[in-house]
């Protein structure tokens, strides 16, 4: 038994924000009085400044959203040394590693056995961890590039637990120069050299095997599951890579490599479902009663974190305050000046911790601590999701193998592992191999009450705001250095991508039976984190309102009208007490979180950016799926791998990138609008008022032609850099079919 504990294992720490608050609220009354003041004048004005109240509403509305999720923001501390105080190494309890890869080409396998390695080295008792690797790709390469990961572990795991190395990922800590204050004894250096030309020759081998794949021979007995495989059509193969047998704690954790069996006729489901497989697969072989899972770029970057998460999740006086321990998405060799807005620092200090003051952070989908019994269903007061007799409806829920409801049954019962120890980890594959295969599903609970959950591509949310809606909490755990680094998409084809597939998810969720606002009514979700979820989830909506504000100024200048207050009118000062005050609030943020001017710019222009690119084609598709046109997809993104020193900091690097997808036209047709606007103005071609009239517009035309300067310099960029000329050609025609239903409405 565990001994009492002496001490709180962590504190919940309120945190002061009445700067914040102040300046938010201030936002918020001047957001209101611009609406009142058009609501009063609506009667003199035209369609333009309803249009402008309509999209002032729905500012309005996501600032109370803001503001009710920002408010009350917390910070989590926790005391790792006291966890052993109270623990005895061999109490704490065996979690299971999850990493899931999709495509070797997107995500360079080098870059998945960096991340397998630094899980593999965590400062915690081996014989408590097991790691199982899902290959979606089904990929002899990945495979062969674990196999030999595996026999450098048995190098690596030693030399950073003797000299307490940080971080454990081998490419990062070679990319650093040697610290001096660092124990630089003779012993010492000669293993890191050793060592250092060990992790060289892996590299080298995974990278030949990209190359010419001549390195594992598929006849051979590893690699003869692989032997005709096609991509999306083949059986399941799981092979144990490394086994504890002799549980030693200071061993290696058991590695499994998962490829679930995957058939056309039959939906995959995307990464929940590769995580749903997972589950199984580990509860049938190991089943820990934590689990954490990893996107395979994301790498533990602070050894201690499982200690960290532990006195999260062991530390509450209630289970109920702590179904889930999120930690914060943070990315290795972040752009400077964050060019493409995807490094959400301020983000997560700002939104996420005031969530977590309420019922917690949303799982983020990688870098999270899950109860298994959590994702089993299981409600606080140990409700289930299914009523009657447990074993009557464990297969129902869970699935028709004995082997796997056996453990699920331990799990539910507050039990965990399995029964029959000590096992041997090889005799339990064929039970695994049930369990992959891709019509298990059919009939039982996974996706759509346990597990995660399907029919969104942004499944973390769904899964997360399930969990919320049964009475869990989750906490938020950020320790020194940041739990895990990932890389972040860099260039504009895949930062966009990326932000499409949010959109489209986020909108999948809220148009289903699981929409915040319906499970608040429905379940125990909290009305305040209900309104948090539905913060995130309007990045979906947004690209409306701002599209039509966004194009507004232009259409005012081209059609002669005007939706701002006439300069010599003094509620003219409300709009520019707005601007003004928004953009010093924004800039308070960014500096308190230690950003930069050009930074916070720089994110300002990104949010426009993305809203009438990514957001409005996550919006299309999502429309075009409840019209039943078309199907939503997963498009994984590609992660760069600048795994040597040097690469991937080239002097481009931040510059914005195009590609010939439709998802720019919007973007560059909104730029020549207001590029034909500032001309007409400028020559006064249609002017019948004069310049001075609309002064205000003139501005905001010039404001939003600078948010868009990374399209200005497309315009004129040769390559990859320049916006294609069939882009500029589409986005042309429908800047002019513009123009002329301004000057159709001017008449
Ligand atoms: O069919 C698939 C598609 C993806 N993945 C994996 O899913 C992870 C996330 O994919 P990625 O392309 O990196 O997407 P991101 O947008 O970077 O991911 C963020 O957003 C996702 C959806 O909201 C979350 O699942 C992720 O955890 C979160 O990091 C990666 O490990 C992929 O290998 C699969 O296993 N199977
Ligand atoms: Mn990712």
């Amino acid at each position: 038994m565990a001994k009492p504990i002496p001490s709180p294992l962590y504190e919940k720490i309120p945190q002061k924000n009445t700067l914040h608050r102040a300046s938010d609220v201030t936002i918020f009354f001047l957001l209101l009085s611009l609406l009142a003041y058009r609501l009063l004048s609506l009667k003199n004005n035209g369609f333009t400044w309803l249009l402008a109240f309509l999209c002032e509403s729905w500012f309005t509305f996501i600032w109370i959203l803001n503001l009710s999720s920002k408010w009350n923001p917390v910070s989590y501390k926790t005391y790792p040394e006291r966890l052993l105080q109270c623990y005895r190494v061999d109490e704490l309890p065996p979690v299971d590693m999850f990493v899931t890869t999709a495509d070797p080409m997107l995500e360079p396998p080098i870059i998945t056995v960096n991340t397998v390695l630094s899980l593999l080295a965590v400062d915690y008792p081996a014989n408590k961890l097991s790691c199982y690797v899902s290959d979606d790709g089904a990929s002899p390469l990945t495979f062969f590039a674990l196999l030999e990961a595996s026999k450098f572990a048995k190098l690596w795991v030693p030399f950073c637990k003797k000299y307490g190395i940080q971080p454990r990922a081998p490419f990062r800590y070679f990319s650093r120069e040697l610290l001096p204050s660092h124990d630089n004894s003779m012993e010492f250096l000669q293993e890191y050299r050793k060592i250092k030309e060990e992790y060289e020759e892996l590299r080298r081998r995974i990278e030949d095997a990209t190359v010419k794949s001549i390195s594992y021979e598929l006849s051979t007995a590893d690699f003869v599951a692989f032997s005709n495989i096609k991509k999306g059509s083949h059986p399941t193969i799981i092979k144990v890579i490394l086994e504890n047998k002799e549980s030693r704690s200071d061993g290696l954790p058991h590695l499994v490599y998962v490829s679930r069996e995957k058939h056309p006729k039959h939906p995959h489901h995307y990464k929940a479902g590769a995580m749903n497989v997972l589950t199984r697969v580990s509860g049938a072989m190991t089943n820990a009663p934590f689990m954490l899972n990893v996107d395979c770029d994301m790498y533990a970057n602070n050894p201690q974190i499982f200690h960290h998460s532990m006195c999260l999740l062991l530390g509450s006086k209630n289970e109920q305050d702590c179904g889930f321990v999120q930690t914060p998405q943070s990315f290795y060799d972040g752009l400077k000046d964050d060019p493409f807005g995807n490094q959400f620092g301020v983000l997560y200090k700002y939104v996420v911790s005031g969530i977590a003051g309420l019922q917690g952070p949303n799982y983020s989908g990688t870098g999270c601590f899950h109860r298994r019994k959590v994702i089993y269903g299981l409600w606080p007061d140990g409700r289930m999701e299914f009523k009657g007799r447990i074993d009557e409806r464990l297969e129902k829920t869970f699935g028709n193998s004995k082997e796997f409801t056996k453990t699920a049954a331990r799990i539910l019962s507050g039990l965990s592992g399995i029964s029959d120890c000590p096992y041997d980890l090889s005799n339990r594959v064929e039970a695994a191999h049930q369990i992959a295969s891709c019509s298990y599903e059919y009939g039982t609970n996974w996706g759509t009450k346990i597990g995660w959950l399907y029919g969104t591509t942004t499944e973390d949310i769904l899964t997360g705001m399930r969990i919320h809606a049964r009475g869990w909490k989750s906490t938020d755990c950020r320790p020194d250095p940041p739990a895990f680094l990932g890389c972040a998409p860099s260039g504009g084809p895949a930062a966009l991508i990326q932000q499409k597939r949010w959109a489209t998810g986020l909108l999948e969720v809220l148009f289903s039976k699981n929409s915040p606002f319906i499970v608040t009514f429905t379940a125990k979700l909290q009305f305040r984190q209900c309104l948090a979820y539905m913060w995130i989830i309007s990045w979906g909506l947004r690209p409306i309102p701002e599209l039509c504000y966004l194009a507004l100024p232009a259409y005012c200048i081209m059609a002669g009208s005007h939706f701002l207050p006439n300069v010599q009118d003094p509620a003219v000062l409300i709009p520019i007490s707005l601007f003004v005050s928004y953009n010093f609030h924004t800039l308070l943020e960014y500096w308190g979180a230690g950003y930069s001017i050009r930074a916070c710019w720089n994110n300002l222009r990104m949010w426009r950016i993305t809203a009438v690119t990514s957001w409005l084609f996550g919006f299309l598709s999502v429309i075009l799926k409840l019209l039943g046109l078309s199907e939503t997809v997963f498009e994984v993104t590609k992660k760069d791998q600048s795994t040597t020193p040097g690469e991937g900091s080239d002097k481009d690097s931040g510059r914005f990138t195009f590609d010939g997808s439709l998802i720019f036209v919007p973007a560059t047709t909104l730029l020549l609008v207001h590029l034909m606007a500032l001309v007409t103005a400028l020559l006064g071609l249609f002017d019948l008022v004069g310049i001075e009239s609309r002064i205000g517009e003139i501005i905001c035309s010039v404001w939003v032609v600078l948010c868009f300067s990374p399209f200005l310099k497309g315009l004129f960029g040769k390559g990859k850099y320049g916006i294609p000329k069939s882009t500029i050609c589409k986005s042309a025609a429908l800047a002019f079919l513009f123009l002329a239903c301004t000057i159709t409405v001017r008449k």
